[in-house]
């Protein structure tokens, strides 16, 4: 392993927007499954001998791509994707378990899109982890404009990611709907509501979907055509495919398989969710104004 070498796996918008942050302080690598023309990128094996490690792979494909790619030989990691595995309904902490100590891995959540970040402009970010050795480790490396906290919530700050992103299509879904800000505002106060009921489940602390990785990622997702999803939203409520809305977009939603992800676990933990399980109903093809009347009843 290369000692005090970082390296960034994935070099799409947010592992892109990463390796500018953190370049501002120290030579950072990059490696991704397309090769691309950028300053210090190298090849994956070249990547993985880093001792630390920045993950931006979408969650959907993480399980995979452990499997190919990764052995454990002492890397410290921090985990940039959001979302919850739809095909086992689990956590990325616990695709990551088998591969990776607990004490060597961390979770970035918070408000913070790519688009910004890249361009220097200030944010504040929580890295989340069971340990604060690992957190002091990752701090130093971290631009003056990016602000990080600690939190020992794992659990909370994946609800949080991951749920938000399913909430942001149901406001872009509001917002294409000329509904008004008074029901928008009430969708994301009331969706907020219901994450932290779906967190609670999963033993989540209250307080970390009052803050940035809950709260500020919320209002930060639901309330912009930056965030993906909330294309997606928007996308669907003019009656557009949804093969077509991705298709578009080329990038990744990780809302739309999160939403099944939360459908399944929420049937399986009897989760009050109205909200997600409308989005799940509406990505499955249900007229998006049938959808509002039902939430309105509900
Ligand atoms: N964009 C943003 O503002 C933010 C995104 N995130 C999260 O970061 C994660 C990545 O998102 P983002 O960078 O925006 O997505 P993009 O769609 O921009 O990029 C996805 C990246 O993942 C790589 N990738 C896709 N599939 C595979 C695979 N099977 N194996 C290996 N690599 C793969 C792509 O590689 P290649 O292009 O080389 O083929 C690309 O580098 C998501 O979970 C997202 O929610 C979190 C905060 C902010
Ligand atoms: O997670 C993000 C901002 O914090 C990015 O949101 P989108 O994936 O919806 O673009």
């Amino acid at each position: 392993m290369r000692k005090n070498s970082i390296a960034v796996i994935g070099a799409g918008k947010w592992g892109s927007a990463l390796h500018f942050a953190l370049s501002q302080k120290q030579e950072v690598f990059i490696t991704s499954r397309t090769p691309r023309d950028v300053k210090n990128f190298v090849d994956l094996q070249t990547a993985l001998e880093c001792e630390y490690l920045v993950i931006a792979i979408p969650a959907q494909e993480i399980r995979a791509w452990l499997k190919e790619n990764f052995v454990f030989n002492g890397q410290k990691i921090l985990v940039a994707s959001k979302g919850i595995e739809a095909s086992s309904g689990e956590f990325l902490n616990e695709i990551y378990a088998p591969f990776v100590p607990e004490k060597n891995i961390g979770f970035i959540s918070g408000p913070s899109f790519a688009a910004e970040v890249i361009k220097g402009l200030p944010c504040a970010l929580v890295i989340n982890s069971s340990s604060k050795k690992l957190y002091k480790k990752f701090e130093p490396f971290f631009p003056n404009f990016i602000k990080t906290y600690y939190s020992s919530d794992v659990i909370g700050a994946e609800v949080a990611g991951a749920y938000k992103n399913v909430l942001a299509i149901a406001s872009g879904i509001c917002e294409g709907l000329n509904l008004g800000k008074n029901a928008q505002a009430s969708l994301i106060a009331r969706g907020l509501v219901e994450m932290q009921r779906f967190g609670k489940v999963f033993k989540a602390k209250k307080s970390s979907f009052l803050g940035l990785s809950g709260a500020g990622d919320l209002f930060l997702t639901a309330n912009s055509t930056m965030s993906r999803n909330f294309r997606v939203g928007l996308g669907l409520s003019q009656d557009k495919k949804l093969e077509d809305i991705l298709e578009e977009l080329g990038e990744v939603a990780e809302g739309v398989q999160t939403s099944v992800a939360i459908q399944n676990l929420s049937r399986k933990y009897e989760i009050y969710t109205p909200i997600a399980n409308e989005v799940n109903l509406v990505l499955l093809g249900k007229n998006p104004k049938d959808s509002l009347k039902d939430l309105l009843k509900s």
